[in-house]
Parts: structure tokens; C-alpha cells; sequence
């Protein structure tokens, strides 16, 4: 098997405009080669793998069709763009996605004039293509003019609200804009939900309608040229059909469904629906996650992410590891503790084995709930269900559940309900980068009154705060935790449940105290390590809580010691600010102490390895080795201002 697959038609194309010279022969002969290209370069990046096989023939035909990147094209999530990446210009580079330096695994703005608009979080699309037709109408202007604006949005991102505010809007101000329902009946999961259900049913019933059903239905509404396109196309397209969909009811023509992998299918309706489309129009595309992959077709999850892998065998190429993820430390705690109180229920937003709730779930699975893409509710559901007697932990991705927030503000904080916030990939989290980063949650938790925010330090210390979550009924409480593997510490048999608000020390010394909350202690402890060969024995101290916060302990590090520094996986406003104020509150500056906030500095870090993320932030052990010496003196002129 050859690295690299042989490309003839593929290698005569770098930008959209190319396709334009090509016959719909040859664009079907396009797509195989680009199918095989995507397998090629995601089998030596990883990344996410069957989104984007899935719409191999649907990036092909619209490119081929529209004029990008005057015309928008919207990806949601932008997890599938990597065949689109390939033909607008960035095949060179498609071998460094989700690379240190290289390209973003989403859309992304600044990476290219065809990403007119970046995602990565779902469901924005709709919303996005709306404000580009609004815009061109109003006059706008973009450096490359303003024509079409089309969303392609998949079944699973179908599920948040999100997509149906933009609809809701898009039927009211009936503007010119091409929605592409791409429906290859996957989230991440199976998809869930009444919504996914209709979708089935609208071509489950084949076929949908006939054409002279079809024909009184939306069909009759456009205008006389496009009707004669529909019956041409239905020509084409066996079982085809347009009628009275929950679509219509919110002011969309829809045509569909039809079969994605099909050129003679897509090119027809496309070329009919830029030629016609006056208002908006929903065309129903039918895919299938991971096409044309075996290993992809037949994996549980469609192939959505890979590590590296083998092309031929499939094989994923992990790094071995004897610590457990922090993520099935949690389920596993979780369904533990579970076990013995049959009020302590699960939540999930799309996100079953992300967040490990899939163990959950299989042992108690009518106490588990997947919401779909849909966090908002997820958290309201929650505060209403911890208003009901039970403990609901509402488990999310730091960088998801920003979408909620209004939620826990007004339904959860206000409240004082007491539900358990379990926020995994806390901090930088790699390869998908900056719109992944959960860097904001302990500030925007830390600030709300009543709440109680914890951060583990290891996994023994999850398995300690899982347990100190389900006991704590006095009102909001949150713990986190990163991606990715434990430190490997021994795994306590039975759980602790911790005094609120009390950090625990790790190891007295002098001068200056490093004060840590979260998963850098490792990092910490390896500095003092280095700090220790220069004569320099700091103290150490896990604070455990950003809030309450342990106020003796802190205030203890601060009379004794001639610098205090704090440090956490998070953006500035969360627990440095917190112990900052209490400093101030407290006049311990006014008697000299020298203090310092290790936190992420004020820019998004683009994807690299975490590690290498964090030597961005400034936050690894060399850093904070950095910081001590350069806090007490010791450093150079050039690290001075440290
Ligand atoms: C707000 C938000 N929540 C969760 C996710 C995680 N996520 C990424 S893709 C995805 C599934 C999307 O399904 P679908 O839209 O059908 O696309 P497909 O992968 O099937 O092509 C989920 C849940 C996300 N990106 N954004
Ligand atoms: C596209 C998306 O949002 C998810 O697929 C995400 O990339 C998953 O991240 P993890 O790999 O950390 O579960
Ligand atoms: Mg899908």
C-alpha cells in the first residue's frame, strides 16, 4: 500500500474554481480520490475521521457548484471540513492538522477566506449563514464579496435550540438561505431524542410522498422555473420528495430526502436551488458517518475521532499508559457511589462516553440522561431535578458547559439547588485547541455566590471529590478535572469525603510557598524538585477549594513565608483573583508579602500537545521554577519581571 494514495484528478485541483473545468464524471471520480486523500492524511494527524468521510460527495458538489469564497459555506462544528480544507487551497498543510503550527482541526477565520466563519462548538451554522444573507442584503461588504450563504448542519447539532432560535428567524425574515441537513442518523453517540426520531420518519416512510403530492406542497410555492428544476431533478431522484415538514411550518422550503453519496443526485437539486431559491430552503441530505472506511463504517461511533492509525488494518495507534483517564475514574466512581443511593442521578449533553456516563449509564440506565446538544436545558433540567429530591450531576465538558451559563447563574445559583457540576477537560486539552480550552470555568463558577468550586489534583483526589459532591446538599458545588490520564497515583478504596473549604498541605519549606489548584501540582512539585538542587525548599499546599477557600491555610502561607504564589489551569478571574482579594481584604499586602498569580495568559493558545500548550501559557515546571527564582531575587535581569 502506497503512503500516499495515487490522486490524478485530485492533484490537478487547489482551489474550488478548478472544479468548475470538470465534468460531473470526473467530480464523481473527484470525490473517491479525496476520500481516500482524507484517510490518508487523518491516518498519520488523527483526528476526527468519519464526519468528514461522510461528506465527501457534499463538499465536492457544493464547491462545485457555488462560487466559494464569495458564496459562504458554514460547516457546524467544522469537524467534518477536512475534505473541504483539502480542496480550498490547504492540501499542502493537511498532513499537520491539529498539529503545533499547523491546521486547525475546525474552520477557522484566520486560516483561510473559505472559512467564513469558525466552529467547533455545534449547532451555530443556521445563525451564521442568516447574519451573511441579512448582510449581503443590507449592502455589506467582505473582502470577497457576499453572495450565497449556505449551512450544512448534521442531525446531532439538529438537537440544540440553537439551531432552531436561527430557524425560527430565518422562516421570519425569509431571506435567500440554503440549509443542508446532513443526516447520517450519528451524533458522537447514537443520536437522541423526539427530534431524531422525525427526522427517521421523514424518510423511513418511503417514499415520503409522491411527486403529485409533492408537486401542491412547497414545490408549488417556488417560482415557475424552479418547479421545473424539482420535476427535473425528481427525474433523478428516485424518491425524492418536498412536502409539509415541520421545516415548512417555520417558513422553509424543503426538499428532500436525498442521497448524499449520490453526485447525480446532489449536483441536480444544487444547481435547481442556486438558480431558484428565493427564500430559505432546507434540502435533506442522507450520508453515512465514516463512508467508504470499513473501519470507520463499522465502528460503534462511526469512526467520529481516531488516534493515528494503520490504512489497511484500522489499527489505531495509541501510546500505551498504566493511569487510568480521569474521565472513567469519575463514571466508575460515579456509578459506585451510585450503587448505594438510588437518588444520585446522571446527565449528559451528547457526550456519553466523553464524560464517562456510558458506565453509568449501562448499570442504571434509567437514571442516565442524555439531553442531546443541548446544554442549556441539560442544566435547567438538572436544577429542577435536584429541586425534586434528587442528586443530579450534570457532567460536561468545561468548554461546553460555557453554553449553559445563564442556566447555572439563574436556575442553579440563584436557586441554591444542589446540583453537582462534574466539569472534565478542564484546562487546555490539545488538538482541538482554543475553542476547546476549558479555561474559563472556575472564574465563571468562582464568582457566583453560594457555590462550592473544587479542582482535583490527581485522580485519587476526583475519586475524593465525586464523593464530597453527592454528600454536599447545601447548595451548587462543581469539581474538575482534565483530559487524559491520571498521574498513576494508587486509587483510594474508599472514598473521603472532604471538609469544605479545606485545602491539605503537601510539603513545608521556606521563603516561598506555591499554592495549587488542580492537576499542576504535578508540574509544581516537579519544580520544587529542580528548586531543591539550587537550596531552595519551597512549601506546597493543594488548595483543593477555589471556594469557600481555605482561609487559614492561605493566610498561614502568607505570614509565613516571603512570597506566595499561586497557579491553576484557568484564565485570570478564578482562584488567583479569589486569594488575591482576600489578601487585600485581609491587608496582608500592606506588610509586604510578595505575591504572584500563575494563571492562562490573556490570549487563546492555538492546538499543540498540552504540554506544549502550557509552555505557551508559561505554566510547566521550568516555568514555575522560573517564577520562584525570579520572585525572590535569584533571576536573571532578562526574567526579572516575572
Ligand atoms: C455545544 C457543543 N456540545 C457538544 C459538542 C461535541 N460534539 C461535537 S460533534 C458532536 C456530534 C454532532 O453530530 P452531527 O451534528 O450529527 O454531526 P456528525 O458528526 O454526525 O456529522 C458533538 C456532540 C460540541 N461540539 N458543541
Ligand atoms: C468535535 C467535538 O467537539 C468533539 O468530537 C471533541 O473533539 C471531543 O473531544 P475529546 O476527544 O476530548 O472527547
Ligand atoms: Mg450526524
Amino acid at each position: 500500500m502506497p503512503d500516499r494514495p495515487q490522486t490524478p484528478l485530485l492533484d490537478q485541483v487547489t482551489r474550488p474554481a478548478d472544479l468548475k473545468r470538470l465534468s460531473d464524471t470526473q467530480l464523481t471520480q473527484l470525490a473517491g480520490e479525496l476520500r481516500s486523500e482524507t484517510i490518508s492524511a487523518v491516518s498519520v494527524t488523527g483526528g476526527h475521521l468519519g464526519a468528514g468521510l461522510g461528506v465527501v460527495e457534499l463538499t465536492v458538489a457544493l464547491h462545485a457548484v457555488f462560487d466559494t469564497p464569495r458564496d459562504k459555506l458554514v460547516w457546524d462544528v467544522g469537524h467534518q471540513c477536512y475534505p473541504h480544507k483539502i480542496l480550498t487551497e490547504r492540501r499542502d498543510r493537511i498532513r499537520t492538522l491539529r498539529m503545533k503550527d499547523g491546521l486547525s482541526g475546525f474552520t477557522k477565520r484566520s486560516e483561510s477566506p473559505y472559512d467564513p466563519f469558525g466552529a467547533a462548538h455545534s449547532s451555530t451554522s443556521i445563525s451564521a449563514a442568516l447574519g451573511f444573507a441579512v448582510a449581503r442584503d443590507l449592502g455589506g461588504v467582505t473582502p470577497e464579496g457576499l453572495g450565497d450563504a449556505i449551512a450544512v448542519i448534521g442531525d446531532g447539532a439538529m438537537s440544540a435550540g440553537m439551531a432552531y432560535e436561527a430557524m425560527n428567524n430565518a422562516g421570519h425574515l425569509r431571506k435567500r438561505l440554503i440549509v443542508i441537513l446532513n443526516d447520517n442518523e450519528m451524533s458522537i453517540a447514537q443520536p437522541v431524542g423526539a427530534m431524531s426520531s422525525y427526522l427517521s420518519r421523514l424518510y423511513a416512510e418511503e417514499p415520503f410522498q409522491d411527486f403529485k403530492a409533492a408537486a401542491k406542497g412547497a414545490v408549488s410555492l417556488l417560482p415557475e422555473p424552479f418547479r421545473e428544476g424539482a420535476r427535473r431533478a425528481k427525474d433523478m431522484l428516485k424518491g425524492m420528495a418536498v412536502g409539509g415538514t415541520l421545516f415548512e411550518q417555520l417558513g422553509f422550503s424543503y426538499v428532500g430526502p436525498i442521497d448524499g453519496h449520490d453526485m447525480s443526485q446532489l449536483l441536480p437539486v444544487l444547481r435547481t436551488v442556486k438558480a431558484r431559491a428565493t427564500g430559505p430552503i432546507l434540502i435533506h441530505v442522507l450520508t453515512k458517518k465514516g463512508k467508504g472506511y470499513g473501519p470507520a463504517e463499522e465502528a460503534r461511533d462511526k469512526g467520529h475521532a481516531t488516534a493515528k492509525f494503520n490504512v489497511v488494518t484500522g489499527e489505531q495507534k495509541k501510546a500505551p499508559s498504566n493511569a487510568p483517564s480521569y474521565t472513567s475514574v469519575f463514571g466508575k466512581t460515579l456509578t459506585q457511589l451510585a450503587a448505594k443511593d438510588d437518588k444520585i442521578v446522571a446527565v449528559t449533553a451528547a457526550m456519553p462516553d466523553g464524560t464517562g456516563l456510558n458506565l453509568f449509564a449501562e448499570r442504571f440506565p434509567s437514571r442516565c440522561f442524555d439531553v442531546g446538544i443541548a446544554e442549556q436545558h441539560g442544566v435547567t433540567f438538572s436544577a429542577a431535578l435536584a429541586a425534586g429530591g434528587m442528586k443530579p450531576f450534570c457532567t460536561m465538558y468545561s468548554t461546553f458547559l460555557q453554553r449553559g451559563y445563564d442556566q447555572v447563574v439563574h436556575d442553579v445559583a440563584i436557586q441554591r439547588l444542589p446540583v453537582r457540576f462534574a466539569i472534565d477537560r478542564a484546562g487546555l486539552v490539545g488538538a482541538d485547541g482554543a475553542t476547546h480550552a476549558g479555561a474559563f470555568d472556575i472564574a465563571y463558577l468562582a464568582n457566583l455566590p453560594g457555590f462550592t468550586v473544587m479542582a482535583a489534583a490527581d485522580e485519587a483526589e476526583l475519586v475524593h471529590m465525586v464523593a464530597t459532591a453527592a454528600a454536599h446538599d447545601a447548595g451548587p458545588i462543581a469539581f474538575r478535572y482534565p483530559r487524559g490520564e491520571g498521574v498513576g497515583v494508587e486509587l483510594p478504596e474508599t472514598p473521603d469525603v472532604l471538609d469544605i473549604g479545606k485545602g491539605r498541605m503537601i510539603q513545608q519549606g521556606k521563603r516561598v510557598a506555591l499554592l495549587s489548584f488542580g492537576t499542576r501540582l504535578a508540574q509544581v512539585q516537579k519544580a520544587a524538585e529542580a528548586l531543591a538542587a539550587k537550596g531552595i525548599t519551597p512549601t506546597i499546599a493543594d488548595a483543593r477549594f477555589a471556594k469557600p477557600l481555605d482561609r487559614d491555610l492561605i493566610l498561614g502561607l502568607a505570614r509565613d513565608h516571603e512570597a506566595l504564589i499561586t497557579i491553576e489551569e484557568g484564565a485570570i478571574g478564578g482562584f488567583g483573583s479569589h486569594v488575591a482579594q482576600l489578601l487585600a481584604d485581609e491587608g496582608v499586602f500592606d506588610t509586604g508579602l510578595k505575591f504572584r498569580s500563575m494563571v492562562l495568559p490573556d490570549t487563546f493558545i492555538d492546538q499543540a500537545s498540552p504540554d506544549d500548550m502550557y509552555a505557551v501559557a508559561g505554566m510547566n515546571a521550568e516555568q514555575i521554577e522560573a517564577k520562584v527564582l525570579a520572585v525572590l531575587g535569584i533571576a536573571s535581569i532578562g526574567e526579572k519581571r516575572a
